[in-house]
């Protein structure tokens, strides 16, 4: 009998000793964490403190300018170009504006990264970019533009077009950013959908404490003054047991002397 334990370790991905730069200017520092196969994993912490350039990292947009991530236990600013290219097709990325081209339609939209990366037929893309819409519930529109759609059907579409490349990490930036909170629990159930349907790992950056109550697992709060991580745990954790002042106030909403985010 095969021990699929042994087969599949828990750790997926694994940030050690991290520090993210824009040339002199250091965004974090000493950024470690694992995130678990299958699991929800929330970036959290005030404005301007480093979550989207984690987020940026862990795609290969960014590299570190010291310590290692690890990707199934291998060092992917390591690897040759090729092996990063490999792994990367493993990502599935949900920009915050959605990014979709708007002289496209949303079936286009889904369709483009099966044509430009893959030799699928037609009508392979075809069945493909129906199956993909018909999983977020937008099959209605793929003939639509997006100027035609409203803003939670714009993610929806957005999700589709990050699962076009059956992706197992899915990584999300602000996924329910300007939704109506009924639009917003709707994309949460089709996250966890992903996570529990499909057995994606997902990696969130959202200020939606409720949506990060409700989906992720696990997670990290950064600081933006000591431009490292302060602490580490699932949100609605975090939020009844961590006694760090800062942590307290983001997860309880209440002002504090000083601020989280960061204006530099
Ligand atoms: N390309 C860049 N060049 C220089 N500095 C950058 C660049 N991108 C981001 N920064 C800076 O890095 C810091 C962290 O930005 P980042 O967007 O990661 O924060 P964030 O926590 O995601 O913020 P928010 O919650 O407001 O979206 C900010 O000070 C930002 O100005």
């Amino acid at each position: 009998m095969t021990d699929s334990h042994a087969a599949q370790p828990e750790t997926l991905m694994a940030l050690d000793g991290v520090t993210l730069a824009f040339g002199p200017k250091v965004v974090q520092q000493n950024v470690t964490f694992n995130v678990r196969r299958g699991s929800i994993f929330a970036v959290m912490g005030g404005s301007g403190c480093g979550k989207s350039t984690i987020l940026k990292s862990m795609i290969g947009l960014l590299r570190p300018t010291a310590g290692r991530y690890l990707v199934d236990g291998e060092d992917y600013w390591a690897a040759d170009d090729t092996h990063r290219v490999e792994v990367s097709r493993r990502f599935g990325v949900l920009f915050q504006s959605a990014a979709l081209w708007s002289s496209l339609t949303v079936g286009e939209n889904v369709a483009l990264p099966m044509q430009m990366l893959t030799h699928m037929d037609p009508v392979t893309v075809r069945r493909q970019v129906e199956l993909k819409l018909g999983l977020v519930g937008m099959l209605h529109a793929i003939d639509q533009y997006p100027s035609e759609i409203s803003g939670g059907m714009k993610k929806r579409a957005g999700l589709a077009r990050a699962m076009a490349l059956d992706p197992d990490i899915l990584f999300f930036d602000e996924p329910s950013a300007g939704l109506d909170p009924i639009t917003s629990a709707r994309l949460d159930d089709l996250i966890m959908n992903l996570r529990d349907g499909l057995g994606a790992t997902i990696v969130i950056v959202s200020h939606e404490l409720p949506s990060l109550f409700t989906i992720a697992d696990d997670g990290i709060f950064l600081d933006a003054q000591t431009r490292t991580p302060i602490a580490h745990g699932a949100p609605s954790w975090l939020r009844d047991h961590c006694d760090d002042p800062q942590v307290h106030a983001f997860m309880h909403r209440e002002r504090t002397e000083t601020q989280s985010g960061r204006t530099d």
